[in-house]
């Protein structure tokens, strides 16, 4: 293989290409641009023509000077495949392979090849035009790009057991202004027409055929070859005098939700062979072929205009001449909107034909600089209302994480069903009970407006009650630290007394047992059951004297002042602590939490937080969630 080893081989002008896909579609992404080198065909062999076309690697290619005075004219690509690469290497290495993964993912995605006349254009895309006589090898090592994506796109969705997938294709042609539908034999010429519900330009009453199988998609591919307009001129047998765009539209729908509820996106496969452009004193036209030349090169030149204005970035947002003609009409999506592109510029590498490869590597350097704006193309009605399940299921989740934290304890299990039940994974609408998709297709417009108002309302009801968790769990935040620094003071205090106790004669001994169970107690809960031990062994009791102090040895009457004092302020550390507990109380909730806590008797629950049903108030203020809006859709 040459100098493939120098372009292709070459890593960096690979890997630049691929991590250019790998790139978030939803980024601006600039047209990709490879270049293939034909060899030098059988006449300009004969005439001696010499090749002028050099690989120094690193997706660079280089044309000698004519004249000595000259510099070679050096341009870059993302990958140049040179006059012996294969057809297996132009899939693999063009990149169009991740093209056909978008566009079963959704997008619009358009290949084209763009060149002189006899450069090897249909060639590149589908092969010689004898692969399509009579019966066809399907095995031919000379099929092109469009014959091995379809392999591999029958591939891709064989392995994508949970989708399913609707397969059309259509094959147009452009000729002399006209467009043609290559699957009907009529030849009746079709209007482009302007979609407002697509934003686009389609053709209207255009034969589409579903594809299930791979035969039916190379059948259609065949029909088209054998039906469009090929001529014979001075420099090429077989020589496109149209442009033709083959179109497989992929509909894939995913299961989102037992009720049967589908997603369903609608990804473009285009291939567009477009003719040579050709200076017809070169290839000696006259006649039908001249108006044949003369229309190519008007709509050629048009999306020369296009391409050099959307490459600029001051005349980007001017106007760009799509309008005239049918094929920047059709191609406008591709070239500047929604869709993921890959140019195929061809060039051939004889001396003889310099200034159309200059041209054609001009052109080619110029559409590299044009950026599109790939999205994925969905019913605007089902993507609002993923956006917004998308940000109902994220608040969702953030409520639940907060009430964890707060140990209001999680929503009841139906509630976390019905929730489950309702969020989007990976991308999918899982559309709520009641609510099919078709009957979403069917909604009025108010009715729609009414479900999304309610997502809408939802979503800020969730909101507002994160906010408030959220203050419940700062303000249980700041309570433990008081409770914390209280202890560690109590603590010192305490090592304090026990130390005077122990020089007293009088000091019971087990004080210091108290102070090394209380060292050891660090959280309020510890203090509580501590001083509850405490209370205990000193017969007395956390509200008042123990009843039964006659019978101790350790009555009230003994403890020292001190430590009397000391179990003062634990009851007041307590009492911060039962505080909350009865904030908690006060605030007793009248929504569907209530039941959560009332319900559910484990760790989680609202009765084993503070062994109370209510929420703590937040600076004086009661904290109660609002009573959670059900959307309806829920
Ligand atoms: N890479 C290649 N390897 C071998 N032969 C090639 C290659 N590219 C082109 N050819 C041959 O060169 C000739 C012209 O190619 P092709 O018809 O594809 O050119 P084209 O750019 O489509 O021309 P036109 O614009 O006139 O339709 C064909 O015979 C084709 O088989």
């Amino acid at each position: 293989m040459l100098n493939m080893a120098s372009s292709l081989g070459s890593a960096t002008s690979l890997n630049t290409y691929e991590s250019d896909y790998e790139a978030d579609p939803a980024d601006n992404t600039n047209i990709n641009v490879v270049v293939r080198v034909r060899p030098l065909n059988s006449k300009e062999v004969k005439t001696g023509d010499e090749m002028i076309t050099h690989f120094p690697g690193n997706g660079q290619i280089w044309l000698e000077p004519v004249t000595p005075k000259e510099k070679p004219k050096t341009f870059t690509y993302n990958v140049v495949f040179e006059p012996e690469a294969s057809q297996e290497d132009v899939l693999n290495h063009s990149g169009v392979k991740r093209l056909i993964d978008m566009a079963i993912d959704g997008f619009s995605c358009t290949v084209f090849c763009y060149g002189q006349t006899g450069s090897g254009k249909t060639h590149t895309l589908t092969g010689p035009p004898h692969l399509f006589e009579k019966n066809p090898d399907p095995f031919a090592s000379e099929h092109g790009l469009v014959f091995r994506s379809f392999l591999y796109l029958f591939d891709q969705i064989q392995n994508r057991n949970d989708f399913h997938f609707v397969l059309k294709a259509s094959f147009l042609e452009i000729y002399n202004e006209k467009v043609i539908d290559l699957l009907n034999t009529s030849r009746k010429p079709l209007a482009v027409r302007w979609s407002k519900k697509s934003r686009g330009f389609f053709v209207e009453n255009l034969f589409m055929v579903e594809c299930e199988e791979f035969d039916d998609l190379l059948a259609v591919l065949e029909e088209g070859m054998r039906n469009r307009a090929v001529g014979r001129h001075n420099m090429n047998e077989y020589s496109s005098r149209s442009h033709t765009i083959l179109t497989v539209h992929i509909t894939s729908e995913q299961k989102a939700s037992e009720q049967g509820v589908f997603i369903s996106r609608h990804g473009k496969l285009n291939f567009v062979d477009l003719a040579g452009s050709e200076m017809t004193k070169k290839t000696h036209s006259e006649g039908k072929t001249l108006e044949e030349a003369n229309n190519i090169n008007k709509s050629l030149m048009v999306l020369g205009y296009c391409i050099a204005s959307l490459s600029d970035l001051k005349k980007k947002s001017g106007h760009i001449p799509y309008r005239d003609s049918k094929l920047t009409k059709l191609l406008a999506d591709s070239l500047a909107g929604n869709g993921v592109t890959l140019m195929i510029a061809c060039i051939s590498p004889a001396k003889s034909n310099m200034s159309e490869t200059l041209n054609t590597l001009r052109y080619a350097a110029r559409a590299k600089r044009i950026k599109t704006k790939p999205v994925v193309v969905m019913d605007p009605r089902e993507a609002l209302i993923v956006s917004l399940k998308r940000e109902v299921g994220a608040l969702r989740e953030e409520n639940m994480q907060l009430r964890e934290f707060v140990q209001v304890g999680r929503p009841a299990t139906s509630d976390l069903e019905r929730w489950q039940g309702n969020t989007v994974t990976n991308g999918v609408l899982e559309l709520p009970e009641g609510i099919d998709k078709e009957k979403l297709e069917q909604m009025e417009p108010t009715q729609l407006i009414e479900t999304v108002m309610k997502f809408l309302s939802e979503n800020a009801a969730l909101r507002q009650e994160n906010w408030e968790l959220i203050a419940v769990r700062d303000l249980l935040i700041r309570d433990q630290e008081l409770v914390c620094r209280e202890n560690e003071r109590l603590l010192r205090k305490l090592e304090d007394v026990n130390n005077v106790c122990c020089r007293s004669p009088i000091a019971p001994v087990r004080l210091s047992y108290s102070a090394d169970k209380l060292a050891k107690s660090q959280s309020d809960d510890e203090i509580a059951s501590a001083g509850r031990r405490d209370d205990e062994n000193w017969g007395y009791d956390a509200t008042g004297p123990n009843k039964d102090k006659a019978e101790s040895p350790n009555s009230a009457q003994q403890i020292p002042d001190a430590i009397s004092k000391e179990l003062e302020k634990r009851r007041i550390g307590k009492s911060g602590r039962s505080n909350i507990s009865e904030s908690y109380k006060n605030h007793k909730r009248n929504n569907s939490w209530d039941k959560v806590g009332s319900r559910d008797s484990s760790g989680g629950s609202l009765k084993s937080a503070g062994s109370s049903d209510s929420l703590p108030t937040v600076q004086g203020k009661r904290v109660v969630p609002k009573e959670k809006k059900s959307s309806g859709l829920n």
